[in-house]
């Protein structure tokens, strides 16, 4: 990346089938209500060639070649999107990062190492947001949701991507991101994606909408 970072960067990271996707779009509805301008985006990202390619072809893929090509659409999205959003100084958030590859490339046996090298150029996030539940939980929501890729399909992948993701948790503070954990195995998605908001400094969002109203005119 090139250029003046100016912006906040926000990845939002978790097991698959955990509730990413249902809490980004709490997210959106929130952020909105409150007037907050931010840039969405996912990885491998849609709409773009190599992304897509991924998510298409990502199925019958593992290990060593899954990941060079993770981490090709990824320098391909800093190129095209984070970069430049970030230049801007604008609100980026993304459904899925880097904590993502530090779990599912390792489920796949890539070493952590490896990883690290290959993705070493990659912006770090500002806050690194951790979305997990206990594995009866996501394994539920995954019974509940469907099957969409491999790692949903495997029953023991609940297990081990939340073990996965505490190393990641504590990999990302060691690069100097802010990492929050949330677990939601208790609380809906707006209460996570209330959770968020408080959590992005820049913002000073107040916590209850309501809050934000103004106060009632005396006539
Ligand atoms: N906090 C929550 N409590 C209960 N159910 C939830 C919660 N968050 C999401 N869900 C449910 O879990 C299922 C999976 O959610 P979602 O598709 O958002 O997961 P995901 O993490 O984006 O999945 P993937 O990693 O495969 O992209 C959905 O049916 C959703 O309604
Ligand atoms: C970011 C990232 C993604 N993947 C894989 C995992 C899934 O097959 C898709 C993402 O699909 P979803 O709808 O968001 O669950 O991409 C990966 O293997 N490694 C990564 O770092």
């Amino acid at each position: 990346m090139t250029g003046d970072r100016r912006g906040f960067f926000v990845s939002i990271d978790g097991p698959s089938g955990v509730g990413k996707s249902t809490t980004i779009r709490e997210l959106q509805t929130l952020l909105s209500a409150r007037g907050v301008a931010a840039q969405w985006t996912v990885e491998p990202p849609r709409g773009d060639f190599l992304g897509d390619f991924t998510r298409t072809h990502g199925g019958r893929l593992h290990g060593l070649t899954l990941a060079c090509l993770v981490a090709a659409a990824r320098y391909r999205h800093v190129e095209t999107t984070i970069g430049p959003a970030l230049s801007r100084g604008e609100l980026l958030i993304s459904d899925r990062y880097l904590a993502s590859t530090l779990v599912l490339q390792r489920l796949d046996g890539v070493p952590m190492d490896f990883l690290m090298l290959l993705n070493g150029y990659a912006p770090h996030p500002d806050l690194a947001v951790i979305l997990t539940a206990s594995p009866a939980a996501i394994r539920d929501r995954i019974a509940r949701a469907g099957v969409t890729h491999r790692f949903r399909a495997d029953p023991t992948a609940p297990i081990r991507e939340v073990e996965l993701y505490r190393d990641a948790a504590t990999m990302l503070e060691d690069l100097g991101s802010r990492v929050l954990v949330i677990d939601s195995t208790e609380i809906p998605p707006s209460e996570v994606a209330r959770r968020i908001t408080d959590a992005l400094p820049v913002l000073s969002l107040p916590s209850d909408p309501a809050a934000a109203a103004p106060p009632p005119q005396e006539s």
